[in-house]
């Protein structure tokens, strides 16, 4: 079995009166890549900030690499790559003078690697000697994502990474990842609410819905086995699963329930009455799982 190299217990954190984070539970081992979604609010930023330590919580934990997120040691800091949903970079500098400026803090710096990513994403000529307050939202965005690939992170966490990008530079950005981050075994967890991106790239798909996380399983398997099975409240009444995800009745009394079955539940299911069953789209999924 590969290390843990996230894990999180029982994360709370509020602001003010509306609880956030209501006990995320939430282990990740190496070599995951995993697609965090939920509805706008849902607290994907706040979780990857408590995750990464950047914002304290106000109970749990969270361990990287086997240290506490709020007291990570020089090695283990250098094997994390991380960008904000805003990126923070220094907007008086030039994207050139920026990436020097970091690259005296990594050891693992990767010039080669920041020459090319600089050379293909739009920064060959004049983009970078402008000053970085003056470059659009996505050119900041694609040196935001340079920076933190630069060192060769073990460890990447991405907020929304794509956000302002064009599509050129979504499959510029998703070609990076699948060649030259996922290969190397790099563990990634990344929020998006671009569900054709992530099923190019992600090999997991995590939902923080309520507070936690209330279902993370591969994505192909997922889809494969993700059913929803609606009909009378009488005929569903009866119906019991193994892997039962929700459950509800709507307002003129039907019910549906979202349930993962394999070929065989669900054929046995198809030929009985009374019963609609379907198999979803991931946007179908979303909808259903973050309702
Ligand atoms: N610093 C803060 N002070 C007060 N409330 C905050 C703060 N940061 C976040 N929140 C609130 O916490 C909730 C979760 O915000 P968060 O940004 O984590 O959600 P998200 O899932 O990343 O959303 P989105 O998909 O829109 O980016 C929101 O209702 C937000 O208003």
């Amino acid at each position: 079995m590969k290390p843990s190299i996230v894990n999180i217990a029982n994360l709370h954190k509020s602001f003010g009166s509306q609880q956030v984070l209501q006990g995320v539970n939430w282990d990740i081992a190496q070599g995951k890549v995993i697609g965090l979604l939920g509805r706008n609010g849902a607290g994907k930023s706040t979780l990857l900030e408590c995750l990464l330590g950047l914002r304290e919580a106000d109970s749990g934990a969270s361990t990287l690499f086997g240290q506490p997120a709020t007291a990570l040691g020089d090695q283990v800091r250098a094997a994390i790559g991380y960008v904000p949903q805003k990126s923070e970079l220094f907007e008086w500098l030039t994207p050139v003078q920026m990436l020097d400026y970091f690259k005296v803090l990594y050891p693992r710096w990767n010039a080669d690697k920041v020459a090319g990513l600089l050379e293909r994403w739009g920064f060959a000529g004049e983009a970078r000697h402008t000053q970085i307050g003056r470059l659009s939202g996505g050119e900041k965005q694609r040196l935001s994502i340079i920076r933190a690939l630069a060192h060769d992170p073990a460890l990447l966490v991405l907020d929304e990474p794509v956000a302002s990008l064009d599509p050129v530079g979504r499959r510029d950005f998703l070609h990076e990842l699948v060649d030259g981050v996922i290969e190397r075994d790099t563990t990634v967890i990344f929020s998006t609410h671009i569900l054709s991106d992530l099923e190019r790239v992600a090999l997991d798909v995590a939902f923080l819905q309520g507070g936690k996380i209330t279902l993370q399983a591969p994505l192909d398997e997922l889809l494969e086995s993700a059913h929803r099975i609606t009909g009378t409240a009488a005929a569903l009444a009866r119906l019991q699963f193994r892997d039962e995800i929700r459950r509800q009745q709507d307002r003129s009394g039907g019910v549906s329930i979202l349930a993962r079955l394999n070929g065989q539940e669900a054929a046995d299911l198809r030929a009985g009455p009374d019963l609609r069953v379907e198999t979803l789209s991931l946007e179908d999924l979303f909808v259903e799982v973050t309702k």
